[in-house]
């Protein structure tokens, strides 16, 4: 299975002053962790990071550093995470046949989890890790008005892994750019095209590192991972 970790984003949110991929947490780069976890899923045999051109050394220097035992091959990103994601499936190697788009900033991702997507997307299926809702969600205005309480047993969070067939994603991604589609995730392309996509339960830990609070988490779970932290008092 090929692998595209997407890591060329700005960190906007995280209001850091460069890429939020290369802050450290827990004593190393976040692309570092999510880099890690993919050398360890026995499903994965060929990664490319796609980064923006100020960055390229220092991924160049953390992939060096995980001493990778398959090719991580650099590529360089675009405008939105969409143009990324574009780009890399165009760096695809020719016998490349399924896909997993992974988030950088998905550092705490686990092994279990990338195998589980390749294993789908190796049996023929469009699949995304998610898992469901757990707040009460409402729909509100611009005023701040509560429209609606959508029903939640339907409702679930979006992540990243999300495999699909390469040619497929590939077409999606060229309808897209030819009619001006504009979307957060690859399986919002499937669905504008009615292609069926499935949703992997994945852990909640999976979480996206997007503000400085994500920081804090992910040190937290990165630590009791390492058996740092203690579990919760009974
Ligand atoms: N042009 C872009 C924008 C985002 N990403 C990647 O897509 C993932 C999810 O994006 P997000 O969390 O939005 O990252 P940023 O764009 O860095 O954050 P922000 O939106 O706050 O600026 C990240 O791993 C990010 O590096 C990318 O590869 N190319
Ligand atoms: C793909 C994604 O991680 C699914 O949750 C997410 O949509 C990408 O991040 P963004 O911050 O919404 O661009």
């Amino acid at each position: 299975m090929h692998l595209l970790i997407a890591a060329a984003g700005s960190g906007r949110r995280m209001g850091a002053a460069g890429n939020k991929l290369l802050i450290a947490v827990a004593g190393r780069p976040v692309l570092a962790w999510s880099l890690e976890a993919a050398l360890a899923s026995r499903a994965i045999r060929w990664i490319g990071i796609v980064g923006q051109p100020v960055d390229e050394l220092a991924v160049r220097a953390i992939v060096a550093a995980a001493r990778p035992d398959r090719p991580v091959v650099w590529i360089v990103g675009g405008e939105t995470r969409q143009d990324s994601v574009s780009r890399g499936l165009a760096a695809l190697p020719a016998e490349a046949t399924g896909v997993l788009i992974h988030d950088g900033a998905r550092c705490l991702v686990e092994p279990e989890l990338l195998d589980r997507c390749a294993a789908a997307v190796e049996a023929g299926r469009a699949v995304i890790a998610a898992t469901p809702v757990t707040d009460t969600i409402k729909q509100v205005d611009g005023g701040g008005a509560i429209l609606a309480t959508p029903d939640r047993s339907g409702l679930w969070a979006a992540q990243t892994p999300q495999g699909f067939p390469v040619a497929q994603l590939r077409q999606a991604h060229a309808t897209a750019a030819r009619e001006g589609w504009s979307v957060t995730d690859d399986a919002a392309l499937f669905e504008r095209l009615d292609l069926p996509v499935g949703v992997l339960e994945a852990p909640p830990s999976n979480i996206k590192l997007t503000t400085p609070f994500d920081l804090v988490v992910a040190a937290a779970v990165l630590a009791s991972r390492r058996g740092e932290l203690a579990g919760p008092e009974r």
